[in-house]
C-alpha cells in the first residue's frame, strides 16, 4: 500500500459512523427532540467556527500547491542519480532554499547525486533571497517543492514518488535571539516539524538515512574548551538551543525504536556567500556599506565575545562526508530489525575569533570604517564564546576545515557586492 494511503486512509472512521447513525435515530424518536435540536445547532455553529480557525491557521503553513503528473515527473527527474562511478544517492534536502541547504544541494547535484528540495519560503528573512537561491538551483536541474515539513501528506507523497536513500534535514527556525520574539516558530519547525519528518521516514520503505543540523548552541553555558561531543549539553542558554538539544534526544528515540540511521551535525556559526541576512557578519556588512551604526555586544568584565566562525564550503564537505558514511537504517514496515548508527559531530573551524576582530576584517575588505556602538551583552540567549573540537569528524570522514575567517569573509564580501551592489538598497 502506498505510504500516503497507509498514513491517511480514504475512509477514516467508517465503523464509527454506522454506530453514530443508530444513536441519532433513537435520539430523534425520544420526547426531548426539541432540546436535542437546539444542542445540535449550537454544536454545528461551534464546529463551523473552529473549522474556520483551523483553516486560517493551516493556510498559514500549507498554502503551497503540489501534486499532479507533471509535478511528479519534475520530482522524479530531480531525484535521478547520474553517477556512474559509485551507486550514488537520492537525497531529500529540507530547507533547500536556505543558506546551508542550497550549498549542499548544489554540491550533491554536481557530483551526480539525485536531489529534491523542500522549503516553506517563510519570511523570517527576505524571501527574495530564498527565491534567488531556488532559481540558481533550478538552473542546475534541482527541483524545490514549496511546502512545510509539518505537512505530512506532502512528505508522504514525496516518498511515494521517490525512494529517497537519504534525507539531509536542514529546515529549521534559526537564530538565537529571535527565539525571544517568536518562540512558537521554534516549536513549529524544530520540534513539531522534526517529529513529522521522522514519522514519515520511519514508515518509508526502504527507510532513508538521516543527516540533520543540530547546533553549537547546545553547549550553552559549558565552559570546558574546546567543546567536545561528550561535553555536557544540559544547560542551554536560549530556546533555540533548547529545541536543537531536544532534536538530539528526539532523533535518538527514533534511532532506538525504529532503526533509523541518524547523524546530527553541530554547526558552528556558519558564514559565506548566499548567507543569512540575520547573522552578524551579514548585517554588519550591510550597515557598514550604508553608513549605519552597528551594535557590538561585549561579555562580562568587558571581555570580547568570540565565535568559531566556519566557512560554508567546509560545512558542505562535512555534510557530504556525513551522508557518505551514514550507514543504513535497519527498519522495515515501521519496525526496527537491528541496531542502526547514531552519531553526533561538531563541524567547526577550531579557531575562534572575537567579534571586534570580525568587524575589523570586514572594514578592511569593504574599505570603510564601521560606526561602532559597543554595549554589554543583553540577556538574550547569547553565549560568550564557542570553540569546536573536531577530532571525531576528522577521524570518521576526514573533516578538515581549510578556510580562515579572513579568506572566507573576502569571498563573502565579493559575493555581497555582486548580489546587492554597494548600497545594498534592495535588502530589507
Ligand atoms: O553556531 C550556531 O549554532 C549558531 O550560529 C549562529 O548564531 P550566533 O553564533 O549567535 O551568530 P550571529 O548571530 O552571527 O552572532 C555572532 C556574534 O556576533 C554577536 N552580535 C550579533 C548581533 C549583533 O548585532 N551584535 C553582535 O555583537 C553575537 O553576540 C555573537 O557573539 C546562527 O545565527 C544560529 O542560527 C546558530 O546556527
Amino acid at each position: 500500500m502506498p505510504l500516503e494511503e497507509e498514513l491517511f486512509p480514504s475512509t477514516p472512521g467508517k465503523i464509527k459512523n454506522q454506530t453514530m447513525n443508530r444513536q441519532l435515530h433513537r435520539c430523534f424518536s425520544s420526547t426531548s427532540t426539541l432540546f436535542l435540536w437546539a444542542l445540535f445547532l449550537i454544536a454545528l455553529t461551534a464546529s463551523y467556527l473552529s473549522f474556520q480557525s483551523f483553516v486560517d491557521t493551516g493556510s498559514k503553513y500549507f498554502t503551497a500547491s503540489w501534486g499532479g503528473l507533471q509535478w511528479e515527473k519534475q520530482v522524479r527527474n530531480s531525484a535521478q542519480i547520474r553517477r556512474s562511478s559509485s551507486p550514488g544517492m537520492s537525497v531529500l534536502v529540507t530547507g533547500a532554499a536556505g543558506f546551508v541547504g542550497s550549498h549542499v544541494s548544489l554540491a550533491l547535484k554536481k557530483r551526480g547525486d539525485g536531489v529534491v528540495g523542500i522549503d516553506n519560503f517563510n519570511s523570517y528573512y527576505d524571501p527574495s533571497l530564498k527565491k534567488a537561491r531556488k532559481s540558481m538551483l533550478n538552473d542546475h536541474g534541482i527541483f524545490i517543492v514549496e511546502g512545510d515539513i509539518n505537512d505530512a501528506k506532502l512528505l508522504a507523497k514525496l516518498f511515494d514518488v521517490v525512494a529517497f536513500t537519504h534525507v539531509m534535514h536542514l529546515a529549521a527556525q534559526a537564530g538565537v535571539r529571535y527565539a525571544m520574539e517568536n518562540p512558537g516558530s521554534y516549536v513549529h519547525s524544530n520540534i513539531a516539524g522534526l517529529v513529522n519528518l521522522l514519522e514519515i521516514c520511519k514508515s518509508a520503505n526502504p527507510q532513508p538515512s538521516i543527516v540533520w543540523a543540530s547546533s553549537s548552541s547546545v553547549y550553552g553555558l559549558n565552559e570546558k574548551v574546546p567543546f567536545s561531543e561528550s561535553d555536557r549539553t544540559d544547560q542551554p542558554a536560549s530556546l533555540y538551543a533548547a529545541t536543537k538539544k531536544a532534536g538530539e534526544e528526539i532523533t535518538h528515540t527514533y534511532n532506538h525504536i525504529y532503526g533509523l540511521s541518524i547523524t546530527g551535525l553541530r554547526f558552528f556559526t556558519v558564514y559565506g556567500p548566499w548567507g543569512r541576512p540575520d547573522m552578524a557578519y551579514f548585517s554588519f556588512t550591510r550597515n557598514i556599506l550604508q553608513g549605519k551604526p552597528i551594535t557590538i555586544y561585549r561579555g562580562k568584565n568587558r571581555v570580547d565575545l568570540a565565535r568559531d566562525f566556519t566557512y560554508i564550503d567546509d560545512i558542505v564537505k562535512g555534510c557530504i562526508g556525513s551522508l557518505d558514511t551514514s550507514g543504513r537504517s535497519t527498519g522495515t514496515g515501521g519496525k526496527k530489525r537491528g541496531p542502526a548508527p547514531y552519531r553526533i559531530f561538531n563541524l567547526g573551524n577550531t579557531s575562534p575569533v572575537t567579534v571586534p576582530t570580525l568587524v575589523s576584517i570586514l572594514e578592511r575588505h569593504l574599505r570603510r570604517k564601521a560606526k561602532k556602538h559597543v554595549i554589554d551583552m543583553p540577556g538574550n540567549g547569547d553565549v560568550p564564546f564557542t570553540h569546536a573540537n573536531i577530532s571525531y569528524a576528522s577521524s570518521e570522514f576526514g573533516y578538515r576545515p581549510t578556510t580562515d575567517l579572513q579568506t572566507g569573509l573576502k569571498k563573502f564580501v565579493r559575493w555581497y557586492l555582486s548580489y546587492y551592489g554597494y548600497n545594498g538598497k534592495s535588502l530589507t
